[in-house]
């Protein structure tokens, strides 16, 4: 079993948006490894950070991320930094995994209206996410087997295009 879809990408890049509706597109389940971290440990993604730190949060992320990909056949979205755990790179390999770019003054606006990220809730968020992505961009392409630039694109736009690309061919369903 293996996921029809890993997304994966920047906060804010619209993977948690975009997910449950590639999964709708597709008629598969949707998982979230953020949702899959919180209904495990009863805990919010912001208390695990702020109480345990993030070498904590890391572990229980590629934990919560190998069982998804082991046990999941539908779209499966990642947080934005579960890329950066070198096991994961390693299990991501051969599966289908899209990174969903975002640019900075998209990324910014995107995620300003939300104090729900610790690592971008500090006093210049705008430096952050620029070194995020800087930092992350490569690592996002080494693991990625499609890219979508999400700027100027709604949702539905990013799904449709997704959805074409993704949908498996009548003649493999026989
Ligand atoms: N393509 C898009 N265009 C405009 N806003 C978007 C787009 N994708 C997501 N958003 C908005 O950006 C915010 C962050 O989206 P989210 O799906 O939580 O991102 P992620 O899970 O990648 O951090 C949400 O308010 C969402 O509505
Ligand atoms: O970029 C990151 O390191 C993180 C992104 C968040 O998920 P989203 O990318 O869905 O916001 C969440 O996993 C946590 O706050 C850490
Ligand atoms: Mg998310």
């Amino acid at each position: 079993m293996s996921p029809r879809a890993v997304i994966v990408g920047p906060p804010g890049s619209g993977k948690s948006t975009v997910g449950p509706l590639l999964a709708a597109a597709l008629g598969v389940v949707f998982r979230d490894s953020d949702d899959d971290i919180v209904a495990r440990t009863g805990r919010s993604i912001s208390d695990i950070f702020a109480e345990d730190g993030e070498p904590a949060f890391r572990a229980l992320e590629e934990e919560a991320v190998a069982t998804a990909l082991a046990e999941h056949d539908g779209v499966l979205s990642l947080g934005g930094g579960a890329p950066l755990t070198p096991g994961t790179r390693a299990r991501l390999a051969g599966h289908t995994v899209v990174f969903l770019n975002v640019g900075l003054a998209a990324g910014v606006q995107r995620t300003g209206l939300s104090s729900a990220r610790p690592l971008l809730a500090g006093v210049n968020p705008r430096a952050t996410f620029k070194k995020l992505l800087d930092e992350r961009v490569p690592v996002y392409r080494e693991v990625a087997t499609v890219e979508v630039a999400t700027d100027d694109r709604t949702p539905a736009e990013i799904v449709a295009g997704l959805a074409a690309q993704l949908a498996v061919p009548a003649e493999a369903k026989e």
